[in-house]
């Protein structure tokens, strides 16, 4: 049985399609990172997998349970990390942990959690006074809680400094090792680089690609750019091994990219080239695709308002 099971989900808002017929599955112990676009509607698919929403049209499966009609079974066997925070501002940390703790089935100690995230100091600050960052780990500590075997985190570190980014990229991984289910959001594609077992990159309701890190890079090609020399019209660039450059222009200056199949054949014709020119070629860079370069390739590929 898999842990988390999307099936051609669909959700509406009135008119608006926000997830146009999604499919993944998570494995139990494994770390799903969903990537996307403002608006792609991850928050939407997570929403319905916390059992927050009904499915549109779709199966949603978490634990081998229907999350909006088996709440009552599936929520103890959770831990949710919103978006947005809802703390009562004027409550301590320690009694915020407290309040959450009467709520839930052997909880872990207050020390515990909140030695966990990093915030055993600020037992007694009170939730207004913490910093976005400190907001974000004090959800997590909630989250916690519960010791849950699935875990739902919709952008678990914004707000974070790096070293606090770091610090819970640290926790996740530990939770991931001793055998909880991940599932997160984020607009950072070093955390998915990091921790994610596999990922989907999402846009406008649909997954584009998905795969490992490794398999959602492969096929994507090579990059190799330099700055147009001043006197070569863009015109007469070369084509490397059939590719056309690609023509940007950084801080005044044209530069030229292109996307290769092959890093060492292309590179040798270009610099077969600059030779025969008798050309400096600025700047040059050639290295392999990044998650970065599918993410903008696929937001790219379908602008919003673009008919499909
Ligand atoms: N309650 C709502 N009513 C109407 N439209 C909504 C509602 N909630 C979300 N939407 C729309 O649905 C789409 C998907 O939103 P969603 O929050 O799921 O995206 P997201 O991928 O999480 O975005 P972001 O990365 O910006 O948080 C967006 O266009 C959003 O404006």
């Amino acid at each position: 049985m898999q842990t988390i099971l999307v099936n051609e989900l669909r959700q509406r808002y009135g008119d608006f399609e926000a997830v146009g017929g999604i499919s993944f599955e998570v494995g139990e112990g494994e770390l799903f990172a969903l990537l996307g676009t403002n608006g792609a509607g991850k928050t939407t698919t997570l929403e319905t997998l916390e059992g927050f929403r009904n499915a549109g049209s779709g199966t949603v499966r978490v634990l081998g349970h229907d999350p909006y009609r088996e709440r009552r079974a599936l929520r103890p066997q959770l831990g949710i990390m919103l978006q947005e925070a809802g703390f009562f501002a004027d409550l301590t940390v320690a009694e915020t942990v407290d309040q959450w703790r009467r709520f839930t089935p052997s909880p872990r100690e207050r020390d515990e959690v909140l030695g966990m995230v990093g915030l055993p100091q600020q037992t007694e600050v009170r939730t207004r006074q913490l910093s976005g960052g400190q907001k974000r780990r004090l959800d997590l500590a909630l989250a916690l809680l519960g010791r849950p075997r699935v875990l739902f985190l919709d952008e678990p570190t914004t707000g974070m400094d790096p070293e606090a980014r770091h610090a819970t990229w640290k926790i996740v991984r530990e939770l991931v090792a001793d055998g909880t289910t991940v599932l997160l959001t984020t607009h950072y594609l070093e955390e998915a680089e990091q921790l994610a077992d596999r990922l989907a990159i999402m846009h406008r309701g649909r997954i584009e690609v998905a795969g490992t890190v490794a398999d959602v890079v492969a096929g994507q090609g090579d990059r190799i750019t330099f700055r147009v020399p001043d006197r070569v019209p863009v015109s007469d660039l070369p084509t490397l091994c059939g590719a056309v450059a690609d023509i940007a222009v950084e801080s005044g200056r044209a530069v030229a990219g292109y996307r290769v199949q092959g890093l060492q054949a292309s590179l040798y014709e270009l610099l077969r080239w600059a030779e025969h020119h008798r050309l400096e070629l600025d700047g040059l860079q050639a290295r392999s695709a990044s998650l970065e370069d599918v993410f903008l390739h696929t937001a790219a590929a379908t602008p919003e308002g673009a008919v499909r």
